[in-house]
């Protein structure tokens, strides 16, 4: 089957401007693109000079499935992701079981393959039932497909557990990502240890929790050579760290979440279950530090954290809520709305930080568009404003602070290997040949 999009804006990658594109997609694959195609046995898709990215990609996002059915399941994780205009997604090994065994990779991967919204790559424990006790058999693990190890969730509390995680994953040629946590500094609290905490007498998590286990872990794998990466930096500490070692050369990566990028603590209006996250939403200082990480380069690549919750779970006040917000569905459009047409960051740069940098860092061949690649990609409103409507949400997870925000940047349109998995509406007129 082929389906050809007409005048489409498409990013020029040398001049970072926007051209006029018509996108021929035969199958799975994107088969060419010109400023003028014709072809006549080709469904024709009007695009009307919306934008066209390649599908975006998120390295961290938590599908609760198996085990946690009621926060979200891989079908509607994966439909969120799609209508969020993402293409590909890793899911963090916090399921019940834990992605610590073979049989639940092949059950993630089956499963999401016949949701057939995007494509799911599953990232394995780095500890047994991720108690940080012992550590997983990954060679399996990375025969049955995982793309990397994590305790996200927690963090590797033994210095000695994670340099052999490191040994063992350099061996196999994994990267680890690392949810950065000191217990003994961050047990108890419930947000960042700023303002906020102090003026509702609220106990603190402090940035050095996250920003030690980044120091001991770059200490711990300068001389393995493992590719490190750490997950949802959120402190300026952090930043400098991961700075600092790139400067020397060392592999190591970052990510950073639409949330740290656009509230701090200050932001909070007041105790609300909603802002609460882990990392919490630390200091102005903190997130103009992410800024400016993410636009040097010492951040590479952005992912939502999307963390379903029940509102059940997240009414139980800030105190004894978990952790966590969705973020899928809301991520270009709040990013494009609040950094781009601000001036903080250029297009080129939001696309390339949710695209061809995620695919560099694990290596995967997605994350651009060209002619004989894989058909992932997006179809994105960057003229109409709407507020962001949780009970329009795709996921199960209703838990966000962004709820009534209005934004620019909607997704319209996904294709995930050539085939239409998001469709916001009928306002593209579309011919059948
Ligand atoms: N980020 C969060 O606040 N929560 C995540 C866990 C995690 O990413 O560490 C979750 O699984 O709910
Ligand atoms: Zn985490
Ligand atoms: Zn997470």
């Amino acid at each position: 089957m082929k389906t050809l999009l007409k005048n489409g804006l498409m990013l020029d990658e040398q001049s970072k401007k926007l051209v006029k594109r018509d996108i021929l997609i035969d199958g799975e694959i994107i088969a060419k693109i010109a400023s003028e195609i014709e072809d006549e046995e080709a469904m024709q898709i009007e695009v009307a000079e919306k934008l066209i990215t390649p599908g975006f990609i998120d390295l961290h996002v938590h599908l609760r499935e198996p085990g946690f059915e009621q926060k979200e399941t891989i079908e509607t994780g994966t439909y969120a992701a799609a209508r969020g205009g993402f293409t590909t997604v890793a899911c963090m090994p916090n399921t019940r079981p834990p992605i610590d065994s073979v049989p639940i990779v092949e059950e993630i991967l089956e499963k999401a393959e016949e949701a057939g919204y995007a494509r799911v790559l599953p990232i394995g424990a780095i500890t047994v039932r991720q108690l940080g006790q012992e550590l997983t058999d990954m060679e399996a693990l990375k025969k049955a497909g995982v793309v990397a190890v994590s305790d996200d969730g927690v963090g590797v509390q033994s210095s000695k557990m994670m340099k052999e995680a490191m040994r063992k994953a350099y061996a196999l040629g994994l990267p680890v990502v690392a949810h950065c946590e000191d217990n003994s500094l961050a047990k108890g609290g419930c947000v960042h240890d700023g303002e906020f905490a102090k003026r509702y007498g609220l106990q603190g998590i402090p940035s050095e929790a996250e920003s030690i286990h980044v120091a001991r872990d770059i200490l711990l794998a300068e001389d393995i050579g493992v590719h490190y990466h750490v997950c949802h930096i959120s402190s300026e500490q952090s930043v400098r760290l991961v700075r600092e070692a790139k400067a020397r050369g060392q592999k190591v990566t970052a990510e950073v979440t639409p949330h740290h990028l656009l509230l701090c603590d200050e932001d909070i209006p007041e105790p609300n279950p909603m802002f609460k996250m882990n990392p919490p939403l630390r200091s102005k200082k903190d997130r103009e530090a992410l800024i400016q990480g993410l636009k040097d380069g010492t951040i590479d690549v952005i992912a939502t954290d999307h963390a379903p919750h029940t509102l059940l779970e997240k009414q139980q006040g800030m105190e004894r809520a978990p952790f966590g917000i969705v973020g899928l569905e809301t991520a270009f459009p709040l990013l494009y709305t609040n950094l781009v047409r601000t001036g903080e960051l250029t297009l080129a740069e939001l696309i390339e930080k949710m695209t061809r940098k995620p695919a560099e860092l694990f290596g995967l061949p997605y994350g651009v568009l060209a002619e004989g690649k894989v058909a992932d990609m997006t179809v994105i409103d960057l003229e109409s404003e709407r507020p962001i409507d949780p009970s329009a949400f795709k996921s199960k997870g209703r838990n966000t602070p962004f709820a009534g925000t209005y934004v620019y940047g909607w997704p319209v349109m996904t294709f995930y290997k050539g085939v239409k998995t998001w469709d916001q509406a009928d306002i593209f007129v579309t011919f059948e040949e």
